[in-house]
């Protein structure tokens, strides 16, 4: 485990920039960011994933500290009262948001770390972190969307269509974003994102 450093002894943001840098992976609900971070991780474990927490109920096989951290409603809003997510959304009926101490103490660490989020989350790092380098994943159709949402057979019909009524107003926010990268051949996707991060 890496010491954690209090917050005051991180200066600024933009002074934990020079140390290290922050990537965020954006893109709608079900065109293959986790699959892809997955995959990112597997290849580079150098990487510093940030693992967010959520008040959303586990889906099988998901494990609390790995997938997300999994907490109640009420608990998320006090989190938020406290000042403790670098920042946080609602989507889809549930809070999610990234913890704030752990990613600036991995990038004052000098590491590269990686959050992957939805598209108001994105903003507001956008906005708090000019430098970060914003990548957005796109699909190759919306039909193709909605079968990956679907095949996945892990959310309720009512879920889905939320997510995929949500997925419209993401796609249009694409451009906003440094760079668009469509995932429609999945290594050649991985490829690109490699290329963005690493050469
Ligand atoms: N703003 C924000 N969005 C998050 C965070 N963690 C996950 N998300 C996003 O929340 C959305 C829903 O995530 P999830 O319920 O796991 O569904 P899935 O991405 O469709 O498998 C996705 O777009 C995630 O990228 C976070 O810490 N902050
Ligand atoms: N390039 C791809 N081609 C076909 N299916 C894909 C591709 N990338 C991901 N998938 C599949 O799409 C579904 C949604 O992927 P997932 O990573 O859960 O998306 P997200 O995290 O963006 O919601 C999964 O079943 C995954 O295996």
């Amino acid at each position: 485990m890496m010491p954690v450093l209090p917050i005051q002894s991180i200066a600024t943001t933009e002074e934990c920039l020079h140390l290290g840098r922050l990537i965020v992976l954006t893109g709608p609900s079900g065109v293959g960011k986790g699959t892809l971070m997955r995959s990112l991780l597997e290849r580079h474990p150098e990487l510093y994933y940030s693992v967010s927490v959520t008040t959303r109920s586990p889906r099988p096989g998901e494990i609390d500290g790995k997938n997300y951290y999994f907490i109640s409603r009420s608990k998320f809003e006090q989190l938020v009262a406290e000042g403790e997510f670098l920042e946080w959304a609602e989507f889809a009926g549930n809070y999610y948001g990234t913890p704030r101490e752990a990613v600036l103490n991995q990038i004052h660490f000098g590491k590269l770390v990686v959050l992957e989020i939805e598209l108001e989350g994105a903003r507001q790092i956008r906005t708090s972190f000019p430098s970060a380098f914003s990548i957005f994943i796109l699909p190759p159709s919306f039909d193709e969307l909605e079968k990956r949402i679907r095949s996945r057979a892990q959310d309720s019909e009512e879920a889905i269509a939320r997510r995929l009524l949500r997925a419209q107003e993401e796609i249009q926010a694409a451009d906003e974003f440094d760079i668009q990268i469509v995932n429609d051949d999945f290594e050649t996707a991985l490829n690109d994102i490699e290329t963005v991060l690493f050469k």
